[in-house]
């Protein structure tokens, strides 16, 4: 279970988070949602370890993830999803869950089997030998969670990835998060698709200016005129 503590974060003057406190049991969807510039991106490079908070703790399993560095924090048991494209679109499928793998270990053969199983939970097996450059957007997204996945996280974190999807593709990648989730790893993911927030989310948090204004079901928040106002009124009609 990932535990946020009364976080907080500035950067120079600007406050960015105040007094942020969350859980994220093991084996269920958290979504963090909220307008843009809420400081959802900024949260979850605090939990990855990209960034130190002010004030606060952040543990794991009850393990301070507290300002230690991200490859650290990755070792401690927290994955992140990649954006898959850019040097890596001429990996192919295969390739790229490998190297994911690798950080798990160094034996090649050990490597191999990790990617071969990850691939195959996910679907990905025929596509292995196709470049990533060449593959739709949704099945990258797939690829993204194959490499979350391979290196056995405690805690994976999903920045926007039904972002740019049509909707048959967002249940596609709602399937696979189900999937990631079902094998009891804790998934905090941040989403403006409501569609996959109602889909997936055991729990919801919602950021405002920098502040928790909501938490509990998709329906509970939904209820909530301050959340109406910030966010969800705004999303349903743009
Ligand atoms: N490195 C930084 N230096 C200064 N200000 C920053 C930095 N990173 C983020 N901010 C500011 O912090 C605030 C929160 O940004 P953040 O990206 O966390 O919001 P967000 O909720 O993820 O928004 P979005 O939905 O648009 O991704 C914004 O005002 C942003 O400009």
């Amino acid at each position: 279970m990932l535990e946020v503590a009364e976080v907080a974060k500035s950067f120079g003057g600007l406050r960015v988070l105040t007094d942020v406190s969350f859980t994220a049991p093991a084996g269920e969807v958290t979504a963090l949602i909220g307008p843009n510039g809420a400081g959802k991106s900024t949260l979850v490079n605090l939990i990855s370890g990209y960034l130190q908070p002010n004030a606060g703790r952040i543990q794991l399993d009850g393990e301070e993830l507290t300002s230690r560095p991200a490859a650290k924090v990755f070792k401690m048991g927290v994955s992140r999803t990649f954006q898959v494209t850019g040097n890596t679109a001429e990996l192919n499928v295969f390739e790229c869950v490998a190297m994911a793998a690798y950080r798990q270990s160094k034996d090649f053969s050990t490597v191999n089997r990790i990617a071969e199983e990850q691939l195959r939970a996910f679907g990905l097996w025929r596509y292995r030998t196709r470049r990533l450059g060449d593959i739709p957007t949704a099945m990258v997204r797939v690829v993204d969670f194959a490499r979350g996945m391979a290196s056995n996280p405690k805690l994976l974190l999903l920045d926007e990835v039904m972002a740019g999807l049509t909707p048959a593709e967002v249940d596609v990648v709602i399937d696979q998060v189900r999937a990631c989730r079902d094998t009891g790893v804790a998934i905090v993911m941040i989403e403006h698709v409501l569609q996959a927030v109602t889909a997936l989310a055991d729990s919801v948090v919602v950021l405002n200016n920098g502040q928790i204004i909501a938490t509990g079901s998709m329906q509970d928040v939904s209820r909530s005129e301050e959340v109406r106002a910030a966010y969800l009124g705004r999303a349903a009609t743009t």
